[in-house]
């Protein structure tokens, strides 16, 4: 066994933090070295294990992007301005930068250039092995069919959620667009409400369900008159973002400077 790459969480106490704190500590290649929360949070100055209900871990809860000098890798699930704050420290500080933070507009996307000529940065709207499966026979479907299929991307997520259509809506959307030689961009319809007229040809739809505890749920469909195709997938545990992340965090060693997405991890980009 390699030396254990040295991670950092950052969100530490929030849904997805908890999560990666827990898939760290069962792995034998990552240590945890550095957990911060938000300026403020009550965790901040405590032992980590202790606030998280458990035994002392020895890792105390920061809000000083400082520890960011003694790890390899910085994985976020936050939210999108404190993910750009922490991609300029990680580029400053030479540590990856492994992104799970969804609901960035494009100029915020576009502001990771800069950190990503100094640091390699993974980022994915969702990490699991599933979903990245799914993006890509997406693709292929929508290469298969023609516009006479309309293309649905219907999500379902938990009621706290912050954003939508969900990163992985999007991401799944992104494929539909390739797979069919068009753009997401001009060709989403992300609203309908009152007298919307008759669907439009071509129109990639999208809509988001919210509710009690659902971890995350996406279905891309293409209907036509007489059939329909349903591709789904079905997260019913978040360990399985946790993980992926985990594997992104691992094999960003050795990597150079660049933006990498979850296809890139897997090995699937060029199928
Ligand atoms: N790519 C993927 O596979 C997945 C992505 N996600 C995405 O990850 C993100 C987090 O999800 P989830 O864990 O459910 O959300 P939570 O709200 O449970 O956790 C977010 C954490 O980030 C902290 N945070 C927010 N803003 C800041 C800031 N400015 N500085 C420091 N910390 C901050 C929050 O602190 P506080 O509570 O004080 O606000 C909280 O601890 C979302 O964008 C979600 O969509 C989620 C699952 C999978
Ligand atoms: O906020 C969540 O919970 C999730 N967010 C990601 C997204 O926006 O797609 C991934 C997953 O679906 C859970």
């Amino acid at each position: 066994m390699g030396e254990q790459m040295r991670l950092v969480v950052t969100g530490v106490s929030g849904r997805m933090g908890r999560m990666l704190v827990e898939t760290i500590a069962g792995s034998d290649r990552a240590v945890l070295t550095g957990a911060l929360e938000r300026s403020g949070h009550d965790w901040i100055g405590r032992d980590l294990g202790a606030a998280m209900g458990g035994a002392d871990s020895g890792v105390i809860v920061s809000d000083d992007l400082a520890v960011f000098a003694d790890a390899d890798a910085v994985i976020d699930f936050t939210a999108p301005a404190a993910t750009l704050r922490f991609a300029r420290a990680a580029a400053k500080a030479r540590v990856a930068h492994v992104i799970g933070t969804t609901g960035m507009t494009a100029e915020e996307i576009a502001q990771l250039d800069s950190p990503a000529r100094q640091t390699v940065i993974v980022r994915a709207g969702n990490m699991s092995l599933g979903v990245n499966l799914l993006v890509q026979l997406t693709k292929r479907v929508a290469a298969a069919l023609d516009a006479d299929y309309d293309i649905e991307i219907i999500e379902a997520h938990h009621n706290q959620k912050v954003d939508a259509p969900s990163g992985t809506a999007l991401m799944l959307g992104e494929a539909a667009a390739e797979g069919r030689g068009v753009t997401l961009a001009e060709m989403s319809d992300r609203a309908r409400d009152g007298i919307t007229g008759a669907r439009e040809p071509g129109r990639i739809g999208f809509t988001a369900i919210r509710g009690g505890d659902i971890v995350g749920e996406h279905d891309v469909m293409f209907a036509a008159a007489g059939e329909r195709i349903i591709l789904r997938h079905v997260a019913s545990d978040r360990s399985v973002f946790a993980r992926g992340a985990l594997k992104a965090a691992l094999w960003t060693r050795g990597k150079a400077p660049g933006a990498y997405d979850m296809l890139d991890v897997l090995g699937l980009s060029e199928q």
